[in-house]
């Protein structure tokens, strides 16, 4: 390959020949941006991160409460995008049905499930007790 995205060394074939950190952030956005126009799930987790957000400051929840969320949220976003290249691999690799190919799929979507699940949890925790006291109980 020539021109801008000449293979360079071992950094894989299409790195393109100067490769600024600038390049590195672009193409993980241009990553997120991808999980986030095909995988309605990764949309829904959207919905739910804006939701979460506008309740936290709604209930003014304290700075442990605000980070251990944001580590909630990022944690489902990073587990979507993972989610997204298995599946984008393994489409690669075997678009036909096969047993390992599906199993990889299925491991990645349990991934997300198990940040969702626990970022469910750490919901509760921060949101309820706040939301019962508002309630007067
Ligand atoms: N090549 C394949 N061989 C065997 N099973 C497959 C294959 N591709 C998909 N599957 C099965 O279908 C399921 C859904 O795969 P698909 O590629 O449609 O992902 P998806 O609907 O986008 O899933 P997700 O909700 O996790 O994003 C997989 O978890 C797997 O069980």
């Amino acid at each position: 390959m020539t021109g801008r995205f000449r293979r360079r060394g071992a950094a894989g074939p299409n790195r393109p020949a100067r490769f600024t950190l600038a390049d590195a952030f672009r193409c993980a956005a241009k990553g997120v941006s991808y999980a986030f126009s095909t995988q309605r799930n990764m949309r829904i987790h959207a919905a739910a991160a804006v939701a979460v957000v506008a309740l936290a400051a709604i209930l003014r929840v304290g700075a442990v409460e605000w980070a251990l969320l944001a580590l909630c949220i990022g944690s489902v976003v990073a587990a979507e995008c993972a989610n997204t290249a298995v599946e984008s691999l393994t489409d690669l690799v075997s678009p036909d049905y096969s047993e390992l190919a599906g199993r990889a799929k299925d491991c990645a979507a349990g991934a997300v499930l198990a940040s969702a699940a626990a970022s469910a949890v750490v919901g509760l925790i921060v949101f309820v007790p706040r939301i019962l006291g508002m309630l007067g109980f």
